[in-house]
């Protein structure tokens, strides 16, 4: 991360000053908890808002956006500082390509990432969209297999395109919950979180407006159809999953590569063999003989060994 250039964090002055003041409470009261670096991971499905929400975040345009796909399938990450805390956010490509994962994204996903400490994941899609698929569940299987269940301790799921009227009159809340329910339930089946793991229920939830148009209030703050200034909003999600107790994800070569395929199960080759000896091989040869000994033999046999008393 040393090699990464660090900025002085300009784009907080571009804020409003409603914002610019809650959020410097917020890296105050990360500060005062000894958290002065905070390294966020943006991960998604392609063109679902992810870099918008990471030029959100910083207050300027440090990543491309684009209504395609991006080109460079290279994840980037911005660095800024300010008031002795430094932010980095990592921007990655989208993780869907022709219908499934793709790997060689993930893979430099991952190889970019290793030596560093994740200490959030915004799990980011939209708010409308109006279903939850199997592409979705792939994405958080990935996202767990490369980062390890304990990833989602450090997580929420971000919906970008907040500022959305619901479909069929619904209201605005029910269309809200009923949307990341239906998320949060891949996100714990695609990572296997059990019932008993009670955090699972946790992952919270935070919406996102990037769009030039969205609503503003007295303050000039962009605002969600509820009227909550989102990018304090967020940001203090942020705050609350950094301090929930958990720990931060290190990524190192061993959780990236995982148990060597070659090696794995190779332990129990000696048992398998000594079962098919015991349990196979032994019974057979018993029964063999068994029925060997059983066998009555045809009087033709007994003649030729000389054991029939019979007189031909
Ligand atoms: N209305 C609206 N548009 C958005 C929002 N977020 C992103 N967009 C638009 O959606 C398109 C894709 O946005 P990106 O931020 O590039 O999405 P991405 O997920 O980074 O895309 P990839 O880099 O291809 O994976 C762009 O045209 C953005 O302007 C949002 O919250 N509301």
């Amino acid at each position: 991360m040393a090699s990464q250039l660090i900025r002085e964090w300009t784009g907080i002055q571009q804020f409003p000053a409603a914002t610019q003041t809650k959020l410097l409470e917020l890296l105050g009261k990360l500060k005062q908890e000894n958290v002065s670096t905070l390294t966020i991971l943006v991960m998604g499905k392609g063109g679902i808002g992810k870099s918008s929400t990471v030029n959100s975040i910083i207050g300027e345009r440090a990543v491309a956006v684009s209504a395609f796909q991006s080109e460079i399938p290279r994840p980037v990450m911005v660095s800024r500082s300010t008031a002795g805390f430094t932010l980095n956010v990592i921007d990655t490509p989208g993780l869907i390509e022709g219908g499934y994962v793709n790997d060689q994204t993930l893979e430099n996903i991952k190889r970019f990432l290793v030596n560093k400490t994740i200490d959030i994941l915004l799990y980011v899609d939209r708010l409308d969209t109006y279903r939850v698929d199997n592409l979705d569940k792939q994405v958080v299987k990935a996202v767990t297999e490369s980062f390890g269940k304990e990833i989602w301790k450090r997580a929420l799921v971000v919906l970008t395109h907040a500022q959305l009227l619901p479909p069929d009159g619904l209201e605005y809340d029910v269309f809200f919950t009923g949307r990341s329910e239906a998320l949060l339930k891949v996100v714990r089946s695609g990572a296997k979180i059990k019932k008993q793991d009670t955090w699972g229920d946790a992952i919270p939830v935070a919406l996102v407006e990037n769009s030039g148009r969205c609503n503003k209030n007295e303050n000039i703050e962009k605002v969600l159809p509820c009227g909550t200034a989102w990018i304090p909003n967020l940001v203090k999600t942020i705050t609350e999953v950094a301090l929930n107790g958990s720990k931060p994800i290190l990524v190192n070569k061993k959780l990236i590569e995982g148990p060597n395929p070659d090696r794995r199960w190779k332990e129990f080759i000696p048992l398998v063999f000594a079962f098919q000896y015991f349990f196979i091989i032994k019974p057979l040869q018993r029964a063999i003989k068994n029925d060997m000994a059983r066998e009555t033999r045809p009087a033709w046999e007994l003649r030729d060994t000389g054991l029939s008393s019979r007189k031909f």
